[in-house]
């Protein structure tokens, strides 16, 4: 059986441990730990230029800085402005990184180096989970949230410097984030003249939304001083950058903490998973200790890593057992992310196994070896065709330092490269940015809610193409999300902006109160939030695929997924009756997961969303109501939310879809792969070899022109 990990200890843990009456010796472990942070803090290469980075952040209004992984920006940063009076008047230090387990993981490590609670001077606030409070002065944050923030608060009026960390990523949130922040700037450090066109942009946007986003009054924003903003990352083009922002500063904090020596191998790797078992295995009983980072694409790819990599263990000798593996992936639950942060047992060895959320500013402790196959799963958007996909390509140079990079935090590293180096010299030396490569219709939707009419026009660092913007507007058009003359203006515009989903799924929960099903779109929306609720193993695929049709649905995969949900509800409601405490009711719904096949950390997941869009949708008014057995309103509420992802079947038995002409295929995952219905909507575009399209629904093409006559003529 693998071991389970001790709990690490926290800031919050240490403090109790004073009030301990033989706390002695806790006592004395807590000075050390405090010791040893601080030596670490000055050996920071960032520590001896503290002085000049604080006097460059006074002197410019906009300063770039690169510096190498682990120089300790993200970490100490913060701590020296905040010493330097920038949180003064209350104001707040705002960090903000591209994904939610950095800036938990950073604002933890933070709060500790400062010796205070989390959620006190130091803090974050990601998407449903807010650990802040009135006295938080140094607060980390995902970039989409700060996005939010600026929804109730136009001129990010509490913060007096704002910090972009791992800029380089150019999602598309950093993108947009960063022209609102140019405007924000300019309208706080001329108050008089843009601040009021600002603001009145922004009110014009949300005339009837007032009560809804609550925005600060005019004069209370007026009340703020300049805002400082800096750019930061460790690989970022920093020209690019200062023109963006007028020629703003850079500078460069020189050195490293340790040496990652860096490995390729001499030929390509035509199995890039097998290739990844060979790596661990032969880091595991060849080199000395230390942990193991290995880059996969996704969650699909890192559980059949994990299966593998226990079968081989079961095979070493007695004494070479001691390897235990650790998923990590954004759409994990948070708690079971922060297993990945907790040491290994004393013995063993731990192997992480990482989609490209572990690649930027986290610090994993233990981790001395990165295994980097040298690929990502990206989106990648057609505006001819309206078509988002996911793909997997090479990672750029950026991505691959920053992989590398991981190794080097604690002690010298290694980073296994799973391509020749010759390859290495032919990636593009940075990501392609994501608002040039994903559909628009959220950013466009966000940027409307904020008083930005004119899209086209929009500051962006690097344009999207104009065809993908006006694709965005139609799209929001058709969804009805604005009007003719693509204003925000109708109250499902403003209940779409609200709520944190793309807005095909937001429109979807507006239509379910109307078709009276937003139980079962609840449900559907929390389900396909997550990846793959349902899992396949190799050696069961026979006792898997009898699992899943017992609760399959002829209609599709939609109603199947609302049959998994209630069936795993009925277990929980079954548990609860026998007065089982929360934790055996887990374990209950573990188990029951696994007699069925069900993925149990993607339906933990899934419960997850499910509160938390409940808790929208519910400030909204809305309250769920279900359709009962009546399976048809569901599906027409699903055409009518879905219209532009409609496919009609083809003589050969190949799908078109309606929007794009593309040709497409029923995904093996469908429960219809071989009930071939003559017209469906479906959910996801996957390109691997094929286009497939992923969770599907039976309708009548007769509903389309019916339930969707903006887009569909009746005789199409
Ligand atoms: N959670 C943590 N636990 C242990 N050590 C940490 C933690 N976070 C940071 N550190 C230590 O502090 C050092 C600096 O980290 P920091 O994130 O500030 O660097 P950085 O320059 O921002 O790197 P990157 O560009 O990779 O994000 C790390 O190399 C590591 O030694």
């Amino acid at each position: 059986m693998m071991p389970s990990f001790p709990n690490i200890s926290t800031s919050k843990d240490q403090q109790d441990g004073r009030k301990l009456a033989n706390g002695d010796c806790k006592n004395q472990q807590v000075l050390a730990r405090r010791q040893l942070i601080l030596q670490h803090r000055k050996s920071l290469p960032i520590a001896s230029v503290e002085r000049r980075l604080v006097e460059e952040v006074r002197k410019n209004d906009t300063l770039i800085i690169v510096g190498e992984t682990g120089s300790g920006k993200t970490t100490q940063l913060p701590q020296f402005l905040y010493n330097a009076g920038f949180c003064r008047d209350e104001k707040i230090i705002g960090v903000t990184q591209p994904r939610r387990v950095a800036a938990v993981t950073v604002a933890k490590r933070v709060a500790e180096e400062c010796n205070v609670e989390l959620g006190q001077k130091v803090g974050y606030s990601i998407r449903f989970e807010d650990a802040t409070s009135s006295s938080t002065r140094i607060k980390y944050m995902t970039d989409g949230l700060l996005l939010r923030e600026a929804l109730l608060d136009p001129l990010l009026s509490r913060y007096s410097i704002i910090i972009v960390d791992e800029a380089h990523e150019r999602t598309v949130h950093t993108d947009v984030l960063l022209g609102l922040l140019k405007k924000v700037q300019l309208a706080r450090s001329h108050p008089t003249t843009n601040q009021h066109n600002f603001i009145k942009a922004n009110a014009k946007g949300r005339e009837d939304e007032s009560r809804s986003f609550s925005p600060l009054k005019a004069s209370e924003s007026a009340k703020s001083t300049s805002l400082k903003l800096i750019i930061m990352s460790a690989s970022l083009d920093a020209r690019c950058f200062s023109e963006y922002f007028g020629g703003a500063k850079a500078v460069h904090v020189h050195g490293r903490q340790y040496p990652v020596e860096v490995l390729y191998t001499y030929q390509p790797e035509p199995d890039y998973l097998d290739a990844t078992l060979i790596t661990i295995f032969q880091i595991h009983l060849e080199e000395a200790s230390g942990d193991i980072l290995a880059f996969l694409t996704g969650q699909e790819e890192i559980e059949s890593v994990e299966r593998l990599v226990h079968d081989r263990i079961r095979q070493l000798p007695d004494g070479s057992q001691n390897l235990l593996t650790v998923p990590i992936y954004a759409s994990l639950p948070s708690e079971q992310q922060m297993n990945a942060f907790k040491p290994a047992p004393s013995g063993f060895r731990k192997v992480i196994l990482a989609t490209n959320i572990a690649e930027t500013s986290v610090t994993i402790p233990g981790i001395k070896y990165v295994i980097d196959p040298g690929l990502v799963k990206a989106r990648s958007y057609n505006p001819v065709t309206g078509m988002e996909s996911l793909i997997i390509i090479p990672t750029s140079k950026a991505q691959a330092l920053q992989r590398s990079g991981r190794a080097g935090r604690e002690g010298p590293g290694k980073c296994f490269r799973l391509y020749p180096e010759s390859e290495f010299s032919k990636l593009t030396d940075s990501t392609v940015p994501e608002i040039k490569r994903c559909n628009l219709s959220n950013v466009v939707l966000q940027l409307k809610a904020l008083g930005i009419d004119d899209i086209i026009g929009f500051d962006f660092m690097e344009k999207p193409s104009r065809m993908a913007i006006v694709k965005s507007l139609e799209q929001l058009f058709l969804l009805g999300a604005l009007s003719d003359d693509y204003k925000l203006s109708s109250p499902v515009g403003q209940q779409m902006a609200r709520l944190p989903l793309d807005p095909m799924y937001s429109k979807a929960l507006i239509l379910a109160k109307e078709f009276k099903c937003l139980e079962e779109m609840l449900i559907v929306v929390a389900m396909l939030s997550v990846e793959s609720i349902f899992y396949f193993p190799r050696e069961k695929m026979e006792e898997a695929r009898a699992a899943r049709k017992s609760f399959s649905s002829p209609e599709g995969d939609h109603i199947t997924l609302v049959n998994v949900y209630r069936a795993s509800a009925e277990c929980l409601e079954k548990s609860k009756t026998t007065n089982s405490k929360e934790k055996t009711m887990e374990k209950k719904l573990n188990k029951w997961c696994r007699e069925n096949f069900i993925n149990y950390r993607s339906l933990r997941h899934a419960r997850d969303i499910h509160s938390q869009i409940e808790g929208h949708i519910r400030q909204m008014g809305f309250s769920p109501s279900s359709c009962g057995d009546d399976m048809l309103q569901f599906r027409r509420c699903l055409t009518a939310s879905f219209f532009l992802n409609a496919a009609m079947k083809q003589p050969d038995g190949s799908y078109r879809a309606l929007s794009s002409s593309q040709t497409v295929q029923v995904h093996p995952s469908s429960v219809l792969f071989r009930t071939k219905a003559d017209c469906i909507i479906f959910n996801e575009l996957v390109r691997t070899n094929q286009n497939y399209v992923r969770n599907v629904t039976r309708v009548d093409p007769l509903w389309l022109p019916e339930l969707a006559p903006q887009y569909y003529a009746a005789d199409s």
